[in-house]
């Protein structure tokens, strides 16, 4: 970082930090806003590549050491967080970033970072419900599940007992231990400022999708109706209910029936099974979505934004487009098809 300090664009072998330094010059420089956009496809290290810009960001731009924890700290150690809950393993990469992240580092009139803001977009839902192997679903959920007294608590076991998780049978990656990455994003939480309170309804809310995942449905007395299906869905939705800290009935009428609103009034209808199973599905993927949300909002609280910066750099991780030989998601030729 020191040899590309202040070095002319081109001088020195091509690096990371002579994109940023050049970024930070051209914004003192010139007193213009800079963005520096990092692309490529799944694996080429388009992550890794942010985490060093903002590095050497806050190399040049950081305050003077005896701070108390500066903004750029922050910043950078909000990556496990993000990291547990926004990556998973894929074909090409074990650690995979599924949502797209914008980072803008605010600096003042003399170049000292004041503040920044984490943007996330287009995490992959559908992620949460179905997944291929040897791929895996979030990083959290494994490492919750090995996580010894909070897995018993919450009546969780070994993945493969979980219909979200046992879809492949990849459970483990090399060299990561999941108990000890739960350790770290507990570390991590407690760094961003999440109470333990928090905390404790985060991996409450986790728990509660993965035993809303194992609830099943047969079909019901009336046409086209679905009830629950045996013993074990009775209890996974007993689960369910109390860590979503809601009605039983009300929930699984919420699985089994959609409210119609007609002129004439609202008609309840029943779902046959399959349906069930897609209103399970998409109440997994929008919990989860809005507590990947939620953790965006508690990082950006706790990092603290400048309001009156004039001048700032943005970095663009935009995640890479998988190029396979066969793209699409293929769907059965009778159902209707869902993007998200
Ligand atoms: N500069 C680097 N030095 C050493 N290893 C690297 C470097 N950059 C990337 N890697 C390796 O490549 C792997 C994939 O990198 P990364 O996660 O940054 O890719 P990505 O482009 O963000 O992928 P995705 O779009 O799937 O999130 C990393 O886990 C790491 O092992």
């Amino acid at each position: 970082m020191e040899q590309y300090k202040g070095a002319p664009f081109g001088e020195l072998s091509p690096h990371v930090f002579a994109v940023a330094d050049a970024s930070y010059r051209a914004m003192m420089n010139d007193g213009q806003s800079q963005s520096i956009l990092v692309s490529g496809e799944s694996g080429a290290g388009k992550t890794e590549t942010t985490k060093l810009i903002m590095q050497y960001l806050t190399y040049v731009g950081g305050r003077a050491a005896g701070d108390e924890r500066t903004v750029e700290q922050q910043v950078l150690e909000s990556n496990p967080l993000l990291e547990a809950f926004g990556n998973a393993r894929t074909v090409r990469n074990d650690n995979s970033s599924r949502f797209g992240k914008f980072v803008e580092i605010q600096f003042d009139a003399s170049g000292r970072i004041s503040g920044a803001a984490i943007r996330t977009y287009l995490l992959e839902r559908s992620r949460v419900v179905q997944i291929t192997d040897p791929e895996r679903n979030y990083h959290c959920f494994y490492q919750l599940c090995a996580s010894g007294k909070d897995a018993e608590k919450y009546k969780l076991g070994h993945p493969s007992h979980f219909h979200y998780l046992n879809q492949s049978k990849v459970y483990e990656l090399d060299g990561v231990s999941n108990a000890e990455e739960y350790m770290k994003t507990r570390t991590a939480m407690d760094i961003v400022g999440i109470s333990h309170e928090d905390q404790e309804a985060i991996f409450r809310t986790l728990a509660a999708i993965l035993h809303l995942g194992n609830i099943e449905f047969s079909p019901g007395k009336e046409h086209d109706s679905s009830v629950l299906k045996g013993q074990k869905s009775s209890f996974h939705m007993q689960m369910a209910a109390n860590l979503f800290m809601c009605d039983m009935n009300l929930l699984l009428a919420t699985l089994c029936t959609r409210t119609i609103q007609t002129r004439e009034g609202i008609i309840i209808k029943a779902l046959d099974c399959n349906a069930a199973v897609s209103s399970r599905d998409a109440l997994a993927k929008t919990v989860y979505a809005r507590l990947f949300d939620w953790l965006v909002d508690k990082i950006n609280t706790t990092v603290g934004q400048d309001l009156n910066s004039q001048i700032q750099i943005g970095v663009l991780d935009i995640y890479g487009f998988e190029c396979f030989k066969d793209n699409r998601i293929k769907f059965p030729s009778n159902s209707p098809m869902f993007f998200d």
